[in-house]
């Protein structure tokens, strides 16, 4: 069974009509409706996370900035040792303090990140009807739409998603791809094919940063599977009531992130109990750690970030997202190394990845709490 293609029986749905938000912002400009505007606590005008106390507020947390890390350094293990080294312990701390990062020099050929980005556009700029013949039907993640609405009453994100499955290829669903922009699939899946083998190089590295022999991570992943998301957030005339997307960690081991040239400052991740803006590096990647690289393999060293993302009064936002995980069939758990029994006790179950993809997918955006699937409760 595959949860990339249909995790939940579609009769047991009903979201209710889900406004197209470019539409919504074409024909009403300045309309933000009921299903949009967020309870007083969610709304991004609130500095810190209601959730948690506020111990930590004293700290200037507008100065801080997510760590950047030279990917190029990272390669160079023979040559110079030296910033081998250093960069190393810069992705430790980057892990360990942040579970965010922003890559430079990651190898990635500009034509490929601008490629990516210019179809992107060109297809949330085609007109509905055409985007609408590649629909995310209800309880699904893949198409055109809004992921992860299960009722009536949910409130909605102020985003339109286009999600595709790329690997292994079984989970792809050649329907899906769109034949206009002509370059789309193409450019798909030649950014698709770097920005995977980056997720298995920064894996490499990381596994280094745990004390873990380099492969430890690829070995146990197999053929992992890789999903690409692009988020197009339209300006939006009550910024301070709507949130682009809900708060939510990732469910994949690492996510790449690029965000579009020219688009509003959006992305925000919750960093002590308050929520730090990622500020754009030109032609750097957004990298993150997701639920299954704190559960798997670290048993907690590094967590998952809880992030979410904004609007903007005047400007449009384009983000592109891929997602990379194990294989379905791992079974995933804590690495023993990752274990001792007086110090870091085990705090995860092991279980099947595919498990835990397909409960992700059926759950709304709600934080970190799709991780209480895998954690042992005392
Ligand atoms: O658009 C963004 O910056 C956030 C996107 C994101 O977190 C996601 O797609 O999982
Ligand atoms: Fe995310």
């Amino acid at each position: 069974h595959c949860p990339i293609m249909s995790p939940v029986p579609i009769s047991q749905i009903n979201t209710g009509h889900i406004d197209d938000v470019q539409e919504l912002r074409k024909a009403k400009p300045t309309l933000v409706p009921e299903r949009f505007v967020r309870d007083a606590t969610e709304r991004p005008t609130l500095q810190s996370a209601n959730r948690f106390p506020t111990a930590c507020a004293v700290l200037d947390h507008d100065s801080y900035e997510v760590p950047i890390i030279d990917f190029s350094k990272l390669m160079k293990v023979d040559e110079d040792e030296g910033s081998w080294r250093a960069e190393i312990l810069k992705l430790k701390r980057a892990c360990q303090d942040w579970g965010f990062f922003q890559v430079v020099n990651h190898g990635i050929d500009l034509s490929l990140v601008e490629g990516i980005e210019e179809v992107a556009k060109e297809f949330f700029m085609l007109p509905l009807e055409e985007k609408q013949r590649y629909p995310m039907v209800a309880g699904t993640v893949q198409g055109y739409g809004q992921a992860f609405v299960f009722s009536e009453d949910q409130k909605l994100d102020w985003c339109n998603m286009f999600a595709l499955g790329v690997e292994p290829q079984f989970i792809r669903n050649p329907k899906l791809w769109p034949k206009n922009p002509p370059k789309f699939s193409g450019t798909v899946d030649d950014y698709s094919r770097e920005v995977r083998k980056l997720c298995q190089n920064l894996l490499n590295s990381i596994a280094i940063t745990l004390g873990l022999k380099e492969g430890t991570f690829n070995e146990m992943f197999g053929v992992g599977v890789q999903a690409i998301r692009m988020n197009y957030y339209p300006p939006c005339s009550r910024p301070d009531l709507v949130l682009g997307l809900s708060p939510h960690s990732d469910g994949s081991a690492l996510t790449v992130l690029q965000q579009g040239k020219g688009s509003s400052v959006g992305l925000q991740i919750l960093k002590d109990t308050k929520w730090v803006s990622v500020q754009p590096v030109p032609n750097a990647l957004v990298i993150n750690i997701g639920d299954t690289l704190e559960v798997v393999l670290t048993n907690g060293k590094y967590k998952s970030v809880e992030h979410r993302a904004l609007t903007h009064k005047e400007k449009d936002r384009l983000s592109i997202v891929t997602f990379y995980a194990p294989s379905y069939e791992v079974e995933i758990g804590p690495l023993p190394e990752m274990v001792d029994e007086i110090n870091h006790p085990c705090t995860y179950r092991r279980y099947n990845h595919g498990e835990y993809s397909k409960h992700y997918v059926t759950s709304k955006l709600q934080g970190k709490k799709t991780l209480d699937f895998a954690k042992i409760i005392n």
